[in-house]
């Protein structure tokens, strides 16, 4: 017997929800054949009704009563790609407690408050799933939730925001600056409305904790990241990674340390022959260093409207065929409890540049700083002469907290005319 169709509603109707409904109608007889009950849209809730999109929609469906929506007893699945954290957060429990399941690509909320959104699906039975939420229409989450679920992950490495990789790529590849770069990425629709959540690490902190959390069987919020943006790189720091044979990205890391976790947000130096040296444009690509499974990439676009629609509507089949067959799919897994230990226990290396007055006696005092943290030098060279001249120092692994206060000390020497720029430097090593 046929069964009966699905009910779904849809909260939020931009860049990512109005590819949705154009999906969901393009595959409309494809999707009903592996889901095994067809979908029925039963309302959009937007701000603005009257707005004209992308695509064509029945006007009726479209609401501004997003509560009145979720409040329905006969829907299946909400799907919310509005963003923020109110009202979507209130929104999708409501939805919950009327007993819908939910797919979401709202990264902010879950990264914020996750466990709000978890534990309700469990006291009322229902699935979320957030395939978009990280690196857009790549599969990443369902890979880390299921496939890898046997396995033990010790480290993720990625780009994991398109919005300054396109900066940087711009920055690196045509010397164009940043502020024009970003006008571009604005102008191509990778940013976001406010660009500063893209720009301070804020979208790729949302990003990391979520990839820790489903990696580790932990719970890792937003507020336990260690974030550092890219506003404050400069052209001339991007320009003399180039040239030593390396290129800064925006790198998401979480792995396992000695006594917990670290997650971590912040530009670096990879060397360029490393793969992600690679990724380009607004293009993702995240590492996963399993024990058993090895090194694994996922690669793909990480924004934009049809890719991150195709992680939705993946993530609606799956609601789905569980809808039809009964039962739930995987939900938070968190036993495992590990400690997110601070920046400070880090062990990274760094670059710095100094400028520095061009005399005798300079790069032992610089040498002897490093030493006095027990910062071992790997190289060091002088570039340019008088008034020019820098000093550009590779140190060996350190814990973070030692190079922190390594850098503070040099910016105390006389000698030292100003800290030009300092980058971890990651990806030498494997991923
Ligand atoms: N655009 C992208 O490339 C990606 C977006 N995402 C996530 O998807 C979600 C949606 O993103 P976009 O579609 O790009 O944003 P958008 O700004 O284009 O669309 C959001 C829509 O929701 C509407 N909305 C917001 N609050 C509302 C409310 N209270 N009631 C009714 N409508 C409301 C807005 O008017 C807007 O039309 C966000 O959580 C974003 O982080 C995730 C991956 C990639
Ligand atoms: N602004 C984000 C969109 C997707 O998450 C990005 O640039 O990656
Ligand atoms: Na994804």
């Amino acid at each position: 017997m046929p069964h009966r169709p699905l009910r779904l509603a849809l909260l939020g109707c931009g860049t990512v929800g109005s590819e949705v409904v154009r999906q969901l109608r393009a595959r409309h007889d494809d999707l009903a054949a592996r889901i095994g009950a067809p979908l029925e849209l039963a309302g959009i809730a937007v701000r603005r009704p009257e707005l004209r999109r992308d695509v064509d929609v029945d006007p009726t469906l479209f609401t501004t009563d997003a509560a009145g929506l979720v409040g329905r007893e006969d829907l299946d699945i909400v799907v919310e790609v509005m963003g923020g954290v109110e009202p979507a957060r209130s929104l999708l429990l409501t939805a919950m407690s009327r007993g819908a399941s939910v797919v979401t690509a709202n990264k902010a909320l879950l990264a914020e408050d996750g466990a709000t959104i978890y534990e309700a699906a469990d006291i009322y039975g229902v699935d979320v799933y957030f395939e978009a939420a990280v690196a857009g229409g790549i599969p990443l989450i369902r890979p880390l939730r299921e496939s890898l679920a046997g396995d033990t992950v010790q480290r993720i490495l990625g780009i994991v925001n398109g919005t300054t990789n396109y900066i940087l790529t711009r920055m690196d590849e045509e010397g164009v600056t940043f502020a024009d770069a970003l006008a571009e990425a604005t102008e191509l629709g990778y940013a976001e409305a406010d660009p500063s959540a893209d720009l301070d690490g804020l979208d790729a902190a949302a990003k990391a904790a979520i990839l820790a959390s489903l990696a580790f069987h932990t719970r890792v919020t937003i507020g336990d990241v260690h974030r550092e943006g890219i506003a404050g790189l400069s052209a001339a720091a991007v320009s003399a990674a180039r040239d030593m044979g390396y290129v800064v990205k925006l790198l998401a890391i979480c792995e396992r340390t000695a006594r917990g976790i670290g997650v971590r947000v912040h530009p670096a130096m990879i060397p360029r022959t490393h793969p992600l040296a690679g990724v380009r444009d607004a293009y993702n690509a995240v590492f996963v260093e399993c024990d058993a499974a090895g090194q694994l990439m996922f690669y793909g676009r990480g924004a934009g409207g049809p890719p991150t629609a195709s992680a939705v509507l993946g993530d609606i089949v799956a609601v789905g065929r569980n809808r039809v067959r009964g039962g739930i799919g995987t939900g938070e897994s968190a036993y495992a409890d590990l400690d997110v230990r601070p920046i400070g226990e880090t062990i990274t290396r760094y670059h710095v540049n100094l400028d520095v007055a061009d005399r005798a006696g300079v790069l032992a005092q610089v040498a002897t700083v490093f030493a006095r943290h027990n910062v071992s030098i790997q190289t060091v060279r002088q570039i340019g002469r008088g008034d020019d001249a820098q000093l550009a120092v590779m140190t060996h692994t350190a814990p973070d907290a030692a190079l922190a206060a390594t850098v503070d000390d040099l910016r105390d020497l006389d000698v030292v005319r100003a800290v030009a720029s300092v980058l971890r430097v990651e990806g030498e090593e494997g991923a």
